[in-house]
């Protein structure tokens, strides 16, 4: 379809606005280790972008640690560190320049992430003011399934009133799955994947409309959204 032209803008958040992928992995090669594990990019390629019972799941499910580690006790030691770390994220570059650029527009933004609303609210401790530019903010915690279903860009969307038409909503994503929900949801998307992630497994962008190396590299123009000054 083209020429595109975007109504509403959704943002993806860990991995994509906010710098959190490195504290999951750093917490998750340290737990694992414990039980002689490796946390490789290949099994974090899996669990990114899911909410956080799915992905402990996948955990133990790929490395078999059936009968030693639960996924319920994963995430409890997960969460203890996690907890510490969240508080200090950063924001990813390009993404205040985007966010701020779009709201200055009028162009309708909100986020749909698989994060539940306590993570967001520490993930977000310094971005605060960020944060309130977005319409609304979808959770994990408000949605039965997770991605790749495309129940939270749908949700999203849903909440504008009237809905906007799907083929009309451009969602930004880091994750496969993330892309994948995108797409089941019949939006635009944009991938903004981890250069491991590529490295890894380059059909990991499969089915994106847009592939780029950070959000610095977004050009408003070509999807009817304004340019950057
Ligand atoms: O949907 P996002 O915001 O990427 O959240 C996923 C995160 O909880 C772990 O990867
Ligand atoms: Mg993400």
């Amino acid at each position: 379809m083209s020429p595109k032209q975007i109504s509403h803008v959704i943002f993806d958040m860990d991995g994509l606005l906010l710098d959190t992928e490195n504290f999951y992995t750093i917490v998750q090669k340290r737990i694992l280790a414990k039980y002689n594990r490796d946390f490789t990019w290949e099994l974090k390629s899996k669990m990114m972008g899911q909410k956080a019972l799915a992905a402990a799941q996948i955990a133990v499910k790929e490395l078999q640690l059936e009968g030693q580690l639960t996924a319920e006790d994963f995430l409890r030691q997960r969460e203890e560190q996690l907890d510490a770390l969240f508080p200090t994220t950063q924001l990813l570059p390009g993404a205040e320049r985007l966010v701020r650029h779009l709201k200055q527009h009028n162009i309708p933004i909100c986020v749909a992430t698989s994060s539940h609303s306590r993570h967001f609210d520490s993930k977000t401790t310094l971005h605060k003011q960020l944060f309130s530019l977005f319409d609304h903010i979808v959770t994990g915690d408000q949605i039965v399934r997770g991605k790749p279903a495309p129940d939270a860009f749908l949700t999203a969307a849903g909440q504008y009133k009237p809905a906007p038409d799907p083929q009309k909503c451009l969602v930004f994503e880091d994750a496969p799955v993330g892309m994948q929900a995108a797409k089941a949801a019949g939006m635009w998307c944009v991938m903004v994947p981890a250069q491991e992630l590529v490295k890894l497994d380059g059909s990991c962008t499969k089915g994106a409309d847009l592939v780029l190396g950070s959000l610095l590299e977004f050009d408003p123009t070509p999807w009817g959204l304004p340019p950057f000054p």
